[in-house]
């Protein structure tokens, strides 16, 4: 069944949760090559003012990655799907730590992907690894990922796309980091909202559906737990516009 776009936000009571790589800026081949252009930074100062506040960014960035696209913002965020968070705009965040075995594990895959245009992305307790600009390799980076999860520690997941390929603790969810802005002073009350745009961001529409919210999936390929869907992530900063009001 095909989606309908999301309805206009009107009156003041709502939390928006925004996803950034696919929804808020295009795919680059690399994560440090995407670019925020400043209509977007003024966009989403506006947005977070327009919603007094109740406005946090739901990534698997790091944070500090996050604030680097973003600078001189400094939003609410979780980071790393939702094992970092920065509870107020402008307020401190504690970085998740690189345990020893996900670091071995690092450096192993950094030795056999050398000069392979393999991009592998250190986040602390989070490890990805990058084949956008070498698709042919995705398949070798799945298997190491895989037999590495033989021998590490029961609570590590997978998270394949079509990209690149995670491997994260079980508990970095982005439902549970709505969730857990949901419950502060600040978005108590309101009416969720979240844009997302791939697999990572379905829990998030999980915890916004649970919370009579609107979901919105940006540029659905499938089967999509949200309610409303925009085309691109052009469509999206068009209707992100509109609710500036
Ligand atoms: O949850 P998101 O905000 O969508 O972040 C998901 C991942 O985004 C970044 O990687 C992805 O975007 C890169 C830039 O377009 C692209 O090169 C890569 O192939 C994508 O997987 C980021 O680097 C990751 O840490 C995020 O988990």
């Amino acid at each position: 069944m095909d989606l309908l776009p999301p309805p206009d936000l009107d009156g003041p009571n709502w939390a928006l949760f925004l996803d950034i790589d696919g929804t808020l800026v295009e795919h680059a081949p690399h994560p440090d090559a995407v670019v925020v252009d400043a209509d977007l930074r003024i966009l989403l100062a506006a947005l977070q003012e327009r919603f007094d506040g109740a406005l946090a960014l739901v990534t698997g960035r790091s944070v500090a990655a996050a604030d680097r696209l973003f600078a001189p913002l400094e939003l609410r965020a979780a980071g790393l799907y939702g094992l970092e968070h920065r509870l107020e705009p402008g307020g401190p965040v504690e970085p998740a730590k690189e345990p020893a075995d996900i670091a071995a594990l690092a450096d192993e895959i950094e030795v056999e992907f050398a000069g392979r245009n393999v991009h592998v992305e250190r986040k602390g307790p989070i490890l990805a690894i990058h084949t956008r600009a070498a698709p042919d390799l995705l398949d070798r980076a799945i298997q190491l990922v895989e037999q590495a999860l033989t021998r590490l520690p029961p609570n590590y997941r997978l998270l394949p796309g079509n990209a690149g390929v995670e491997l994260m603790p079980l508990e970095a969810v982005k439902g549970a980091a709505i969730r857990r802005f949901m419950r502060m002073e600040d978005f108590r009350g309101r009416r969720p909202v979240f844009l997302g745009d791939d697999t990572s961001d379905e829990t998030g529409f999980e915890a916004i559906n649970e919370a009579d919210g609107i979901s919105i999936r940006v540029k659905p390929n499938g089967a999509t737990l949200a309610g409303h869907a925009l085309a691109d992530v052009a469509a999206t900063l068009e209707w992100l516009r509109r609710q500036r009001r």
